[in-house]
């Protein structure tokens, strides 16, 4: 039998700041040619699984147990972090870690065009870096992962930010990894086509092994382990929605009409018209790159609008034109990278000094614990996940008490809780008479959760 590419037997890790074993007793083998996916709930232990077989953890914490594993190449749970700078092209962030790695300008360049047409992004080559959507930035970041072409593979929710087509061609190229003896361990707290295309699913609860699954686990199973499943229900299901409101529709909050939008100096949206109404939660849809954050970004007053649009408030009030006071109070905006918008030093601060007016100690402790931040009042926000960032900037807007919610991506790298609190903070704020526009690539989940469904296509 091959040589595993990874090879745990009892391994257990515990972080230097804490005495809980972070990974306890994990036993688990790939050998060429396999595949895994590794699934549990926030906290379970599925990213220091990562960290630890990829020999990124050795100064922080002690292990105990036997580890062995070849080289790998590591997608974090943070890609963007891997991105060497935004001023860069995607042609300089894919060559550059072959190239640190030892390989010749001419293999490193045959390689890399080689991946950048397999990932659909020979478009973007010559792009800077700050000017790709979240889901270029994702594949950029896988692409300057495979170029190296390490035969074990640790990809860490590999499929955030990435459309369905995105995602199947991804597998695609796992697949191929796998068939020239590459092995490939996909983590995550998601169930999607990523986790889907492995052979076995182990999952794990506070860092011990809780279940193995051979082939593909069902909705049940994952339910029981936390972990969300993305698949849809009924593919394009979601279309009944489209042009579907709810039966009672309140006031109109919002009316945008004929939007366009330009983006370095090119067009990204053109003619958008589209009401948001109190009560109604709206879900944006699209491919990577169709301009769905743009939207969000336009109608926060964020990007400026080609003057024939219209973006009308409340009484008649086109918003563009408002101080960005008044558009502030009525409308509040998350981005898809929620670490742009943190600037304090704890959870409770961040929202202490969040809104203007500041809120009471009473309101905050109510809106953390509804957002499930309750634990963390005194954690530093770059110590909480990526899932629990979004929650806290959610937590910053609806402090500011709008009449429209503006979220992009809220669904990313998020387990099944706390997607079904997202679900409820999200009814909540539409019940109580606000209006919720929100991009994912989430089907499934648009076609729960929303009553109306606009479909930005691609460019
Ligand atoms: N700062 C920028 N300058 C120039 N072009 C940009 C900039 N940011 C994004 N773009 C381009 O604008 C287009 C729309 O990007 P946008 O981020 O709105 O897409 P998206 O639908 O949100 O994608 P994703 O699903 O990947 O997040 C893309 O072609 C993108 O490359």
């Amino acid at each position: 039998m091959a040589e595993p590419l990874l090879d745990a037997a009892g391994l257990t890790f515990r972080y230097s700041a804490s005495s809980a074993a972070a990974l306890d007793g994990i036993n688990l083998r790939l050998a060429p040619g396999e595949s895994m996916a590794v699934l549990g709930p926030l906290g379970s232990g599925t990213s220091t699984l990562c960290r630890a077989a990829a020999g990124m953890l050795a100064d922080h914490g002690q292990f105990s147990g036997e580890l062995r594993a070849s080289p790998a190449g590591l997608l974090g749970d943070d890609p963007e972090a891997q991105l060497t700078g935004m001023g860069s092209t995607v042609w300089d962030e894919v060559l550059l870690p072959a190239r640190l790695t030892g390989f010749s300008l001419e293999a490193a360049a045959h390689q890399a065009l080689a991946l950048l047409d397999q990932l659909g992004l020979t478009e973007l080559t010559h792009r800077p870096v700050f000017e790709l959507s979240g889901g270029q930035r994702q594949l950029t970041a896988l692409a300057s992962l495979l170029v190296m072409g390490r035969k074990l593979l640790i990809l860490d929710q590999p499929g955030l930010s990435l459309d369905a087509a995105a995602r199947s061609t991804l597998r695609r190229v796992l697949a191929q990894h796998c068939a020239e003896g590459g092995a490939v361990l996909v983590a995550g707290h998601q169930h999607d086509e990523l986790s889907g295309f492995c052979q076995r699913t182990v999952f794990l609860d506070e860092g011990r092994l809780s279940g193995v699954q051979d082939g593909q686990p069902s909705r049940e199973q994952l339910s029981l382990h936390g972990v969300w499943d993305t698949a849809d229900d009924a593919p394009g299901a979601e279309r009944a929605g489209s042009e579907t409101s709810s039966p009672h529709p309140g006031d109109t909050l919002l009316q945008v009409e004929a939007l366009s939008l330009r983006r370095g100096g090119k067009p990204v949206l053109d003619g958008v018209g589209l009401d948001l109404r109190a009560g109604e939660i709206t879900a944006v849809l699209g491919p990577n790159g169709a301009g769905k954050s743009s939207l969000l970004l336009g109608l926060a007053g964020l990007l400026p609008k080609e003057s024939s649009g219209r973006i009308i408030g409340p009484a008649g009030v086109e918003l563009s034109t408002a101080s960005a006071h008044r558009r502030a109070g009525y409308l509040a905006w998350t981005g898809q990278d929620p670490g742009d918008q943190l600037s304090a030093s704890t959870v409770e601060a961040e929202l202490r000094y969040a809104t203007p007016k500041r809120a009471s100690r009473q309101d905050i402790a109510d809106l953390l614990d509804r957002v499930g931040l309750a634990d963390h009042a005194e954690t530093h926000p770059y110590d909480l996940s990526a899932a629990q960032r979004k929650d806290l900037v959610l937590a910053a807007a609806l402090l500011l008490r709008p009449r429209v919610l503006l979220l992009d991506e809220p669904t990313l790298g998020r387990d099944e809780p706390a997607m079904d609190r997202l679900s409820a903070v999200l009814r909540g704020f539409a019940d109580g008479g606000g209006a919720v526009l929100v991009t994912t690539h989430d089907h499934r989940w648009a076609a729960q959760i929303s009553q109306q469904i606009l479909r930005v296509p691609a460019q």
